[in-house]
């Protein structure tokens, strides 16, 4: 479990000072996946820093199962800094080493014997799929099959918190799904909590149990998947279950809604019952569902036209459960907020 308590990093350029990390707060828990993402310029390398202590955070704490990395210092730190496994956008391989000792590496550098060495590089090449591949070198493997030797590698030091930094980003897209899988499958190996810095709302979608939002070097908004994206107008709801525009909908007659039901109530025809019940024809103009953890979300935006009083079409959709807004209250109604 990582523990992060009110953390910030002021920078001082010049007489102005640029506070990077502004009371940052999260935990994330053994055995889950939390993503964080954010605009550029929010924080997240800044958070990246700090948290692997390569950057000393100008005030706060962090925590790895109760050791304090914070107050840490040279020996101490240095092994503290272990508990936490790192995975970058590239693997960064010795290409003049076999992938078996690169994956080996981190134990070379603290002195782990060579019998206890190729028996831990043979079970993480064997986690990470790469069982075969110990005597090859970088050049021969692909993209997805070097990420993984990343992955393996960030684990050989039996970390507690796994950190990848876009993981995923410069891969294509079945790679990334693979990736993603396996990245899954770590979560709660030995007690293993993963936290996941990304800008693609596919990663947060697939893997992450929670999300956090950074904006300004703050959190702005945090929490389960599956109830973050409940809240119809937050801005992780949007991104992460947005509406593209599908029509020009300054055409549209009357007033836009966004309706958004979730588990069974996602499964049952609303619309069609609130269309019964105030007598009117509801044209739905734009639509996404998914299934996040194992919940279905559908999020349907209508147009009640004109001569029908859309709070009407509001309640009857409530009182089935489903939430229900006016289109124009909503923030960001187009779910194009680049969160990147
Ligand atoms: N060494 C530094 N000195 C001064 N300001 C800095 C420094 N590093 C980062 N900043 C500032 O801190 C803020 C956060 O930057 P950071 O790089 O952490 O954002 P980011 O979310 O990682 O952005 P990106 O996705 O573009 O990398 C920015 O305003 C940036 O200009």
């Amino acid at each position: 479990m990582i523990t992060v308590e009110d953390l910030y990093k002021v920078y001082h350029q010049g007489k102005r000072e640029v506070r990077a990390l502004d009371g940052v707060s999260l935990t994330v828990p053994s055995g889950s996946v939390h993503g964080i993402i954010g605009h550029s310029g929010a924080g997240k390398s800044t958070l990246v820093r700090c948290l692997t202590m390569l950057d000393r955070p100008t005030s706060g704490t962090i925590e790895i199962n109760g050791v304090n990395l914070t107050s840490a210092r040279s020996n101490a730190l240095r092994k503290a800094r272990r508990r936490i496994g790192l995975v970058f956008q590239q693997a960064n391989l010795f290409d003049s080493r076999t992938i078996a000792d690169n994956v080996g590496y981190p134990l070379e550098l603290i002195g782990v014997g060579r019998a206890e060495r190729l028996r831990k590089v043979d079970e993480l090449l064997g986690l990470v799929g790469l069982g075969d591949s110990g005597a090859a070198y970088p050049a021969q493997l692909s993209g997805g099959m070097r990420q993984r030797v990343g992955i393996a590698r960030a684990l050989a030091s039996d970390p507690d918190v796994l950190l990848c930094d876009e993981p995923t980003s410069a891969l294509d897209p079945r790679t990334t799904d693979e990736i993603l899988e396996l990245i899954s499958s770590l979560r709660g190996r030995d007690g293993l909590a993963v936290l996941v810095i990304t800008h693609e709302m596919h990663v947060v979608k697939s893997i992450c149990d929670s999300v956090s939002l950074l904006d300004g070097g703050r959190i702005v908004e945090s929490g389960r998947l599956t109830d973050v994206v409940r809240r119809l107008d937050g801005r992780l709801s949007q991104a992460l279950l947005g509406i593209p525009p599908h029509v020009d909908e300054s055409v549209v007659d009357g007033v836009l809604v966004d309706v958004l039901s979730t588990g069974e109530h996602a499964t049952r025809p609303v619309v069609a019952h609130t269309s019964s019940e105030v007598g009117a024809p509801l044209n739905i103009v734009g639509g996404s569902v998914e299934h996040l953890a194992g919940t279905t979300f559908s999020h349907l935006r209508i147009a009640v036209p004109s001569g029908t009083d859309p709070q009407r079409v509001i309640d009857s959709l409530l009182s089935q459960g489903a939430d229900a807004r006016l289109t124009s209250d909503l923030a960001d109604p187009t779910g194009t907020e680049d969160l990147a």
